[in-house]
């Protein structure tokens, strides 16, 4: 019986996006820089949860030394969880106070897993020959920070990293208490291992499901341009930008394209509004081929449409905007035939006017853009 004829694109797709998905997991190397700021907030959240309960669980574990230890190796445990505490609360501080800074909440994320792991390697290393045997609650600790990569939104490079470190504290525990290469030390590598897969795994899946629900949050799903509510971000960001650079001597020329597809109204109504949507779809498609990477192209709404241009100037965003409006009346828009449907677009230009805010340059570039409508359509006006 033949299959569903969507059977086999549908799965090449699949396998395309599933493969996406494991680069976009692997390292942060193709990650945008919007979602690595998203990213790294999360992450943050996660070092602050964490952070807390291994500095509870730190002095609390002292006891059970207490108990177990005679009284000069518990102050050497002691000293350690003393370093240790300090070090855990550093790096709360040094996470709570990185709210905007990427590579400091990575650093922080990085101490925390390594602290534990140092604390335990410096008692194996004081403890006189023999007397590791007697530690409670210590072996374990590879394994708990192993569990503890899943926990947090690592890329798989990042946790593999991690993992082989703590493969290597284990090895090491396994020398000093006498179990290397026997069936009890091949067993706990055994153990290690497995759990560091089942992290990666935890890794991949998590950071995939925190892109998608970010590109779900800010990404417009028929243009795949940015959305509204992301414009607005980009647009108190671009606000704060210009002030730092301002307060440093300098205000960097930047500019507000806001455009229209004209009567698209009459396209939907001759044409079907599903080709309405490929219009839209192949008109953000001729958008980001007419724009740099650091432009900010996003679907405003309907059929309206903004472009952020940084370090532009005027008369520079003006000739964007006919270069623009010329590439969209040349431009083949197919219908479902593969016919050409005629597009133009009217889109108003305002350069933002000493510390003008940049929503208020969009007023005026909506209002060049009436005025554009009211002059014949299919033309570039400059916002006064
Ligand atoms: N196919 C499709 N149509 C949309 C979408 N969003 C808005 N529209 C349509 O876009 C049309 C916009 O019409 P109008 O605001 O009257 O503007 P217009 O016909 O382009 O006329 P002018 O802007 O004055 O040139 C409406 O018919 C909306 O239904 C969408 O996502 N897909």
């Amino acid at each position: 019986m033949p299959g569903p004829p969507f059977g086999s694109p549908r799965s090449s797709g699949e396998l395309r996006a599933s493969l996406t998905s494991i680069r976009d997991t692997f390292s942060n190397r193709h990650h945008s820089l919007d979602f690595a700021y998203s990213h790294a907030h999360y992450l943050r959240n996660r070092i602050l949860a964490v952070g807390v309960i291994f500095l509870l669980l730190t002095p609390l574990w002292a006891l059970v030394d207490a108990m177990m230890l005679p009284r000069e190796l518990w102050s050497i445990t002691l000293i350690g969880r003393g370093l240790l505490l300090a070090g855990l609360l550093g790096v709360l501080l040094l996470a709570r106070a990185s709210r905007e800074h990427i590579g400091r909440i990575r650093l922080s994320a990085g101490f925390l897993l390594a602290l534990p792991a140092a604390f335990y390697a410096l008692v194996l290393i004081l403890l006189p020959n023999g007397d590791a045997s007697r530690l409670a609650g210590y072996a374990f600790i590879p394994f708990l920070l192993v569990a503890a990569l899943s926990v947090f939104p690592f890329t798989i490079l990042e946790s593999l990293a991690a993992g082989l470190a703590l493969l290597w504290l284990l090895a090491f525990a396994q020398m000093v208490d006498g179990s290397w290469l026997t069936p009890a030390g091949f067993e706990g590598l055994w153990l290690l291992t497995s759990l560091l897969v089942v992290s990666l795994a935890a890794n991949h899946f998590q950071l995939s499901l925190l892109m998608r629900v970010y590109r779900q949050a800010t990404h417009d799903p028929l243009t795949g341009l940015l959305n509204r509510g992301a414009l607005s971000l980009h647009l108190e960001k671009l606000q704060a930008w210009r002030r730092e650079e301002q307060s440093s001597g300098s205000l960097p020329p930047c500019a507000v394209l806001m455009m229209d597809i004209d009567h698209f109204k009459k396209i939907n109504d001759t044409h079907g509004h599903s080709v309405g949507d490929l219009i839209l779809a192949e008109f953000a498609r001729v958008l980001l081929a007419q724009t740099r990477n650091d432009d900010c192209v996003a679907r405003y709404g309907g059929e309206e449409f903004v472009i952020l241009l940084l370090n532009t100037p005027g008369d520079r965003a003006a000739e964007v905007a006919e270069r623009i409006r010329r590439a969209v009346e040349t431009h083949h828009f197919p219908d479902h035939n593969h016919l050409r449907v005629p597009v133009t677009a009217s889109i108003g230009v305002a350069s933002l006017q000493g510390d003008e805010a940049p929503e208020q340059a969009l007023e005026r570039a909506d209002a060049a853009l009436y005025g554009a409508k009211e002059a014949g359509r299919n033309r570039v006006m400059a916002a006064t």
